[in-house]
């Protein structure tokens, strides 16, 4: 039974599982859904599932911010499966790990329908949590470090429970997830659901839509172009990023463990978004200008995670440092924007 020391009440004892689990088929292949799969983290997600010879991976995305270019390796391969679907909708499949992910995560693409975000957040939630009680599939949801808000404590822990404003632009994203977390353990208590909770902080890499919005492809494709670095006032906000390969390894071992969460992974290594810039332009494009530019409202002044727990309960702790991790994006992007190294 998974633990989580904040939870005193005794969770009921999982469903069963559909009976197909225990056919000699099921013993040598563990079927997993990747909801998101086609977006950047859940793409090398799914490398790193498919890796796996027992597993088979199933992926369901309904493109907005994902592309099936993300997949093209595996797209064909008798142990792979793409559906077009949308999780606001219910999916009717047997599967036995559920790891969801779907939702637009860079702010651009989350305020562009915010009431799609939300119903993505909460209805896909809840149709992702009822397949997994329906087949007795553990589940793990990616949360977000935005569930701190603007956070009054530093670094984040996970007992804090955040500070973040409900009637806000980012509200749809943020609050979405915290509704999120809290039908993840209403089914858990309730139905007995085997969850897992991560709560993701800036992770980068390659992959990233080219105009994501988010500040690290945002840099990069700048510098590439010749373009000036936008750092959104004050420049003095912080944040920790971490690489998606360390990222990925986090979320395995999470949902192969037996702790609930919810766990932070991330990279407590932490810069103002004047020091990344500075970063990006000694290591790419030291000719290029940095300026200023208006922010947008509620950006979380500081951030970065504390990742005792992680280190405790899941043995992990990330292993790329930011400027070792940014020249394996910018090989990327050069690729992508067709930009040689010695141009
Ligand atoms: N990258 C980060 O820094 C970060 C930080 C915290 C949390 N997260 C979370 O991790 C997950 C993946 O983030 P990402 O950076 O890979 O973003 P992404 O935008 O690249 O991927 C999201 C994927 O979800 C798909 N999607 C969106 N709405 C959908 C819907 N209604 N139905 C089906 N598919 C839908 C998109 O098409 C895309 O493929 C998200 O849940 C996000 O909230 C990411
Ligand atoms: O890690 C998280 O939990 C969240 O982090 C990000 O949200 P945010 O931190 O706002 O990410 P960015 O849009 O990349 O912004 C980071 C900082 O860079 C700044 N920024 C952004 C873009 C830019 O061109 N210049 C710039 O200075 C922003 O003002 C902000 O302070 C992600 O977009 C969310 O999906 C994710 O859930």
């Amino acid at each position: 039974m998974a633990t989580n020391g904040d939870q005193q009440a005794t969770p009921k004892p999982p469903p069963s599982p559909s009976p197909l689990r225990n056919a000699k088929f099921f013993q040598a292949n563990m079927r997993i859904l990747v909801t998101g799969g086609a977006g950047f983290i859940g793409s090398h997600l799914v490398d790193k599932l498919m890796e796996n010879e027992k597993n088979e991976v199933i992926v369901a995305d309904n493109y907005f911010t994902g592309s099936k270019d993300n997949l093209k390796k595996w797209i064909g391969h008798p142990r792979f499966e793409l559906i077009r679907h949308d999780v606001t909708e219910p999916l009717l499949i047997e599967v036995d790990q559920i790891y969801h992910l779907a939702c637009p995560a860079s702010p651009i693409f989350y305020k562009y329908n915010p009431v799609k975000t939300i119903k993505t957040n909460v209805i896909g939630t809840l149709n992702m949590l009822g397949l997994a009680k329906r087949v007795g599939a553990r589940i793990l949801l990616t949360s977000t470090s935005e569930v701190y808000g603007d956070p009054l404590i530093h670094p984040q822990t996970e007992s804090y429970w955040g500070n973040v404003n409900p009637i806000g632009v980012r509200s749809c994203y943020d609050e979405g997830k915290r509704v999120a977390e809290t039908l993840m353990f209403d089914y858990h208590r309730q139905h007995g659901i085997e969850i897992r909770i991560a709560r993701i902080f800036n992770t980068y890499g390659p992959r990233m839509n080219i105009d994501d919005g988010r500040v690290v492809s945002n840099f990069i494709a700048q510098a590439l172009r010749d373009d000036p670095l936008t750092v959104q006032a004050p420049g003095t906000q912080t944040r920790s990023f971490c690489y998606v390969s360390d990222m990925v390894d986090g979320l395995i071992r999470l949902m192969q463990g037996d702790n609930t969460g919810p766990i932070n992974i991330g990279n407590p290594g932490e810069f103002t978004m004047i020091e990344l810039a500075e970063n990006v332009k000694e290591l790419i494009n030291p000719k290029v200008e940095i300026i200023m530019v208006e922010n947008t409202p509620d950006d979380p002044r500081q951030r970065k995670p504390d990742v005792t727990k992680a280190k405790e309960l899941l043995g992990w702790e990330p292993k790329v440092k930011l400027r070792d991790g940014l020249p394996l994006m910018e090989d990327d992007f050069r690729t992508r924007l067709g930009v040689p190294k010695n141009k």
